[in-house]
């Protein structure tokens, strides 16, 4: 998967829907009302990391979790990144 260039990340980031992006990262922070929602949310997050084989970076702190996508064999983004980001955008977050 090659890393996308200024051009393809500008066009994506359009349909990212909630992502910011960090140089070589998208980053997504959320809000639980309980730590207990917070880790389910992580627990999806983690089964469509091993689906899919693309890792994101995975912080949680109480009811709050920050994901930060990137591709790290190429040093950048790639359309996995925006792929795996459109995935979790249909992650139920307010339950
Ligand atoms: C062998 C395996 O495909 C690689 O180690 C994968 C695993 N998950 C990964 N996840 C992310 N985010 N970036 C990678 O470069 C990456 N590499």
């Amino acid at each position: 998967m090659a890393k996308l260039s200024e051009p393809e990340i500008l066009e994506r980031m359009a349909t990212a829907k909630g992502w910011e992006r960090h140089g070589d990262m998208l980053i997504h922070s959320w809000q639980f009302p309980s730590f207990r929602r917070a880790l389910e949310f992580v627990n999806q997050v983690a089964a469509l990391a091993e689906k899919y084989d693309h890792h994101p970076d995975i912080i949680l702190s109480y009811r709050q979790v920050r994901l930060e996508l990137s591709t790290h064999s190429e040093g950048g983004l790639t359309a996995t990144d925006f792929s795996f980001a459109s995935e979790i955008n249909v992650l139920p977050t307010d339950r």
